[in-house]
């Protein structure tokens, strides 16, 4: 459940008065995700999304990601639009926090995937990815490998041997990645989502219909968003690389924007680091996260196993 931030009716009619968007009709807290707080807005004039920024938000960064959304949303991809208020602006303060307001996009994301899917979901990444060549503006990534060794150095096992077993072995692989990851201009460069998973892609009538989420999106090699969909939408059942799934991705993927021999040859070192940058993110939020916390804790090892695939092969 993700609504840190509880919101009363009178404040949502006077922060939807500093825009042309209607008449408040009502809004409810969405559970899903476990970032923000989020309420679906339904006025006179249809719905929106409100979004609430919480503490790992750093505020000075939030231009730079509604500045990319607006971007991408003018260049035709189908993600949430930033509304601008009267007075021009669309970074606002609701409760104490940075708040947007966008736009709500149809659809709903799968429970499972196809290989019709993922060739969409290729097709699409590289749209956003051709889509994002005009935004000039960089954001560094702070999940790429000297974020990696940051954030491991943070994991601690609190006596649970399964965790000091996983802490182990992720030491030796991280090191190893890093060793391997190609240098800054070494592979073609441009804006990445970073987290397109299977919630955040949005499907209507079978077809890509929106990509949501764009708050860990980051300026870095376009074929690492690659890699990291690889991971997230062709593991069937969390366990089970599916290579046709991965054909269909890379195939979709290619039909808008080819690879470039560089780009074939790294990616399984690619895929690597993306199962490292989850594993990490998971084994942090396993370890800190307190009992009794109202989110869900995602399960590290899942992307442990993941590395082992990617570790196997000399192609993806
Ligand atoms: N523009 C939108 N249109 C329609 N639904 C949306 C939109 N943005 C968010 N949602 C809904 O709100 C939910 C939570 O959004 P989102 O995943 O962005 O939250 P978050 O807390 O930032 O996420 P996460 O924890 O995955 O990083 C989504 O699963 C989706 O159901
Ligand atoms: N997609 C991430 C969660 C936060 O974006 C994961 O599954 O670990």
């Amino acid at each position: 459940m993700a609504v840190y931030t509880e919101l009363h009716e009178e404040d949502m009619r006077g922060f939807l008065s500093l825009y042309e968007v209607g008449e408040l009709r009502s809004f409810i807290g969405i559970a899903e995700g476990i970032e923000n707080s989020n309420f679906l807005v339904e006025t006179t004039q249809g719905r929106f999304i409100l979004t609430l920024f919480e503490k790992r938000m750093k505020p000075e960064e939030l231009p730079w990601f509604l500045g990319l959304m607006t971007h991408l949303a003018e260049q035709g991809i189908a993600c949430p639009q930033p509304i601008v208020a009267k007075d021009g602006a669309s970074l606002r303060q609701l409760a104490g926090r940075p708040a947007i307001l966008v736009s709500f996009l149809e659809g709903r994301s799968l429970e499972a995937a196809t290989p019709q899917a993922c060739e969409q979901v290729g097709r699409g990444l590289a749209h956003l990815h051709e889509a994002g060549r005009g935004y000039k503006a960089e954001r560094a990534n702070a999940l790429a490998p000297e974020g990696w060794v940051e954030l491991f150095s943070r994991c601690t096992d609190g006596g649970d041997q399964a965790v000091a077993a996983l802490i182990a072995e992720t030491r030796t692989a991280l090191s190893s990645i890093v060793k391997s990851w190609p240098v800054a201009d070494a592979l073609p460069r441009g804006q990445i989502h970073a987290d397109l998973f299977m919630d955040n892609v949005f499907f209507r009538d079978g077809q890509l219909s929106g990509v949501i989420d764009f708050y860990f999106a980051c300026t870095d090699f376009l074929a690492y968003d690659l890699a990291i969909c690889l991971n997230a939408w062709c593991f069937e059942d969390e366990r089970h690389y599916r290579q046709d799934w991965a054909e269909a991705l890379l195939r979709g993927y290619e039909q808008v924007r080819p690879l470039t021999a560089a780009e074939h040859k790294m990616l399984p070192v690619l895929c690597q680091g993306a199962s490292m940058r989850f594993l990490l993110t998971r084994l942090y939020d396993w370890v800190h996260t307190p009992a009794g916390a109202l989110v869900t804790k995602k399960d590290p090892w899942a992307y442990q196993r993941r590395l082992h695939h990617f570790q196997k092969v000399s192609d993806v």
